[in-house]
Order: C-alpha cells, then sequence, then structure tokens
C-alpha cells in the first residue's frame, strides 16, 4: 500500500503502535445521486494514500471503459464496488470504508441517498459521530438535504459538514457558496446538531479535500466567516469527546457470571457514564442499592471504566439483578414506566400496525411491546407531519410505544445506548424497525391480565435470584405471550 507513513520500510513495530493508538471517528457521506459521494471518498482514500498500488491500476483501466470523467482517473469506481450498482450507477448498500491519516483513523459509512435507502441511511447513522452533507454547488440545498440532515439529526449526529462540491463548475464563485450557506443555514435552524462546518470543494479535481486548492483563496483568507480548513483537516480536527456522556451512569447488564459461590459479576458495557470502585450505585428497575466493589476486566481490575468498556462488576451487597437490568448512579432519578414516547424509522415491507405486538430490545432487555399510538409520521422531504394509521418502509413516525412491563427509561439524545431499541417480528425474527426513545408517558394499566399463579412467581424470584446464568427472564416482562 502506498501509505505516506515512511515509518513502515523503517520501523513497523512504531509505526502499528502508533496507529494503534489514533483515536477513531466513525462519520457517514449523504449526497443525492451524483452529487460525487462516491467520487469524494475515491479522493479521501486516494489523496490519503490508502490505495493498494493494483487496486489504482485496476481503475486507471476501468476508467476508460467505464468511467465518467474522460481521460482523469474516475475516482468513483473505487467505491461503485458492486457490479450491480455500477450497471445502475446508484449505491444500493451500506458499505463500511478505512482510511487513516497521521492523525486519526477513520471508518466512512457510505450510505445510499435516495428515499427508498432511508432504512439504510439510518443504520449508517447510528454510529456516526459525524456527517457529511454532499451538495452540487450548481444546485444548492435540495429537498434531499434536507431529508439527508434530518435523518442525521434524528439520530443525534452531533457533528455535520455541509460540502460544497463541484465548485470548478460555479468558476469558485464566493458569491455562490456565501448563498448555498446562508440557504442551509436557514434551514438548519429546525437542527439540533450544534456543530455545522461549510467547505467548498472540488472532489473530482482534489480542490479543499485533502489539499488545499488555490482556487478558493477568499475560504482561507476571510478567517471570520470560515475557519479556512480542508474537509479532511475539519475531520481530523473535529472534538468528539465530548460528545460521549460521562456524567449518567449507565452499564445494562448482559449477563451474570457467577462460576462459584464466592464469586458474583455482572457483565456488560459501560453505555454512559465512569464506572469506579467505591461508587454507589442502584439496579434498576429493583432500586437496589450498593457499592462497586471490583471493576474486573481481562487484563486486570481497573480504576475506572468508560463508556464502550466492557466490564464485569462486583458489588458489596448481594442484590438480585440479572440480565437486562441497568446498574446505574445510586442517585439517579430514571423514570420508570411501560410507556413511552419514541421515533421510530420503519424498516420492512411489511407495514408497522398499532397494536401487534412485537419483541422490543431495549439495551440488553427483551421484552414484548406494541405501538399503541401513531402521533403522527414525519415527511423527510418536508419535514411536515401528518396523521397515519401505519408505517410502510423507510417512514419514520413518532409513536406511543407501550411494553407489558415497566422498565427504566432514558432520553436518547442523553443516553443512546440505552434510549434506543429496535423492533423484531415474533415470527421471523426480523428486525423491523429502530426506534429512539424521547420521552416517558405515565405509566398505563396493562390491558393483558396475567393468570401466573402466586407461586409461579415466587419460583421465578428464585430462580432468578440464585441460578442468574439460566438467564430466567421475568415473568413480568412475559405477559401477552
Ligand atoms: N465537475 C465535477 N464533477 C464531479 C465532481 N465530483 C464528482 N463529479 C462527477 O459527478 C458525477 C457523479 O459522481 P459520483 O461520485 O459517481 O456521484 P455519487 O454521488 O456517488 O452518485 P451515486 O453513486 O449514484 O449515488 C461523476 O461524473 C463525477 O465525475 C466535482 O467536484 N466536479
Amino acid at each position: 500500500m502506498a501509505h505516506q507513513s515512511t515509518l513502515i520500510a523503517d520501523n513497523i513495530e512504531q509505526y502499528l503502535h502508533e496507529h494503534e493508538n489514533k483515536d477513531l471517528l466513525r462519520f457517514i457521506t449523504c449526497g443525492s445521486v451524483d452529487d460525487g459521494k462516491s467520487t469524494l471518498i475515491g479522493r479521501m482514500l486516494h489523496d490519503s494514500k490508502m490505495i493498494f498500488e493494483d487496486q489504482l491500476a485496476a481503475i486507471t483501466q476501468a476508467s476508460k471503459t467505464s468511467g465518467t470523467t474522460g481521460d482523469t482517473v474516475d475516482l468513483a469506481l473505487l467505491v461503485d464496488g458492486l457490479q450491480s450498482e455500477r450497471e445502475q450507477g446508484i449505491t444500493i448498500d451500506v458499505a463500511y470504508r478505512f482510511f487513516s491519516t497521521d492523525k486519526r483513523k477513520f471508518i466512512i459509512a457510505d450510505t445510499p441517498g435516495h428515499e427508498q435507502y432511508t432504512r439504510n441511511m439510518a443504520t449508517g447513522a447510528s454510529t456516526a459521530s459525524l456527517a457529511i452533507i454532499l451538495i452540487d454547488a450548481r444546485y444548492g440545498v435540495q429537498t434531499q438535504t434536507r431529508r439527508h440532515s434530518f435523518i442525521a439529526d434524528l439520530l443525534g449526529i452531533q457533528h455535520l459538514v455541509i460540502a460544497v462540491n463541484k465548485m470548478d463548475l460555479v468558476g469558485f464563485s464566493e458569491a455562490r457558496f456565501n448563498e448555498i450557506v446562508d440557504e442551509y443555514r436557514e434551514f438548519a435552524t429546525n437542527l439540533q446538531a450544534p456543530d455545522i462546518r461549510f467547505v467548498p470543494m472540488s472532489a473530482l479535481n482534489g480542490d479543499n479535500v485533502v489539499n488545499r486548492s488555490e482556487q478558493t483563496p477568499w475560504y482561507f483568507e476571510d478567517g471570520q466567516r470560515y475557519e479556512g480548513k480542508t474537509l479532511i483537516e475539519l475531520l481530523e480536527n473535529v472534538e468528539i469527546t465530548r460528545d460521549q456522556n460521562l456524567t449518567d451512569l449507565r452499564l445494562p447488564v448482559q449477563y451474570v457470571n457467577r462460576p462459584n459461590l464466592d464469586f458474583r459479576g455482572y457483565c456488560g458495557t459501560l453505555s454512559a457514564g465512569v464506572l469506579r470502585p467505591g461508587q454507589a450505585v442502584k439496579a434498576l428497575p429493583s432500586g437496589k442499592t450498593s457499592r462497586v466493589a471490583r471493576v474486573v476486566t481481562f487484563d486486570g481490575d481497573l480504576d475506572a471504566a468508560y463508556p464502550g468498556q466492557a466490564v464485569t462488576v462486583t458489588l458489596e451487597d448481594e442484590i438480585d439483578i440479572s440480565r437486562g437490568d441497568w446498574i446505574v448512579s445510586a442517585d439517579a432519578e430514571i423514570p420508570l414506566s411501560n410507556v413511552f414516547s419514541a421515533d421510530i424509522v420503519w424498516m420492512h415491507e411489511d407495514a408497522l400496525t398499532p397494536g401487534k405486538l412485537y419483541d422490543i430490545k431495549l439495551a440488553t432487555r427483551d421484552l414484548a411491546g406494541q405501538v399503541s399510538a401513531i402521533e403522527y409520521q414525519i415527511d423527510v422531504n418536508t419535514l411536515e407531519k401528518h396523521a397515519t394509521d401505519a408505517l410502510s418502509l423507510n417512514a419514520i413516525a413518532r409513536c406511543e410505544v407501550e411494553l407489558t412491563a415497566a422498565i427504566p427509561v432514558d432520553d436518547y439524545r442523553t443516553s443512546p445506548g440505552t434510549g434506543s431499541f429496535i423492533v423484531i417480528d415474533r415470527l421471523t425474527n426480523v428486525t423491523v424497525g429502530a426506534g429512539m426513545i424521547r420521552g416517558v408517558v405515565n405509566a398505563r394499566e396493562q390491558a393483558v391480565t396475567t393468570d401466573w399463579a402466586a407461586f409461579e412467581r415466587d419460583l421465578n424470584a428464585l430462580v432468578r435470584k440464585h441460578f442468574p446464568h439460566w438467564e430466567a427472564k421475568d415473568i413480568g416482562s412475559l405477559l401477552g405471550r
């Protein structure tokens, strides 16, 4: 690979070490057909020298037969890998691609821009910290621009980079760029994303992608209106560590590890907050409190664990905690409810029907539930709200979700890991939707009543307490099955 680092040849150990310790930015690219998304990704890979020599030779050859760029190498061919896509000329799936610079590692979720691929975009956006929204300088802010921005915002992406592409076709005009920036800023008053940047570029010629362009001196000289950074500089410098919620401890328990009578550990991936030995915690939904004794990992005990880390926690007291429960700070005030409101992206051809029972997977908890009401559907193009009875594929709607048991309810914007869920069809086991919780609705009487006898409840509680590794479900959450 023609990577720029001379360390690869001189000191591979050192190179790998440096590489391992770079931080990682996950981002998504959004653009309409022909805005230049594939060309841009190809350009980033090419100019950051992450292309294998033989790949470059192959696309140079292919550019002559199936490219759209005349004599220059068509970098879009590098990413438009799928045969069917090349035939149709459009991007159809979510492809994840990797590249790195001296400062950072990057994973790009390359998603198709068409409306019928809204679910793909939502999937790609769900793990991204930043979205590049491509705009063709000739056309300015389009319906698709608004749709992509809205979906990125819905998924809680905090950093948006508006890449005004094809500046070569408008003579690198400062006035045209400003016009698009103003237009976008006006629209963005509807968005929650706190950090929005703009960059004028030409993916085809490489202006302001990795290398600074001489064609846009006004962008670099201004200093007031624009930061004057190339796209890669923006990606390298965007501050993402502060995006993490380090305040509200959330450890959804994945598994209770009880190898012998002397050890009872709760395993899970920390979804928010910082976990330390000695910390006062409580289990939810039971509300029972204790203190953290140890934070155990494969590599030894930790003094502190951070979001994304997989840990096993032991507590000073023996309290009943099972898979699906959360360990949170003892003074956290998290509402418990079986009803909440959420934005749902529907991902299946069979429409979502209110009243139908689905399996809901929320953090590590599986339970049954239904959409009890659709408050409104959002037209992803106009952002207007309208009433509907059912949600078809790719629809996005604010819904009221009713579960068969009360659970702690988190807001997606504060804690994405515990404030989101997926909807699973109970017969086919296929994921049919994804939801972001927006708020709690007061608990409601269960529509379905149970016929569990008292001794069955006692037995269930006993089994869950003494044999947590059997992972018996709480029968309270199985109502209606
Ligand atoms: N003049 C000019 N043409 C560009 C630029 N960027 C891309 N193009 C051209 O625009 C056309 C579309 O580019 P692609 O990269 O295939 O567009 P895309 O957005 O990936 O399109 P899909 O894969 O269909 O979604 C191609 O002919 C590119 O060569 C640019 O900065 N300037």
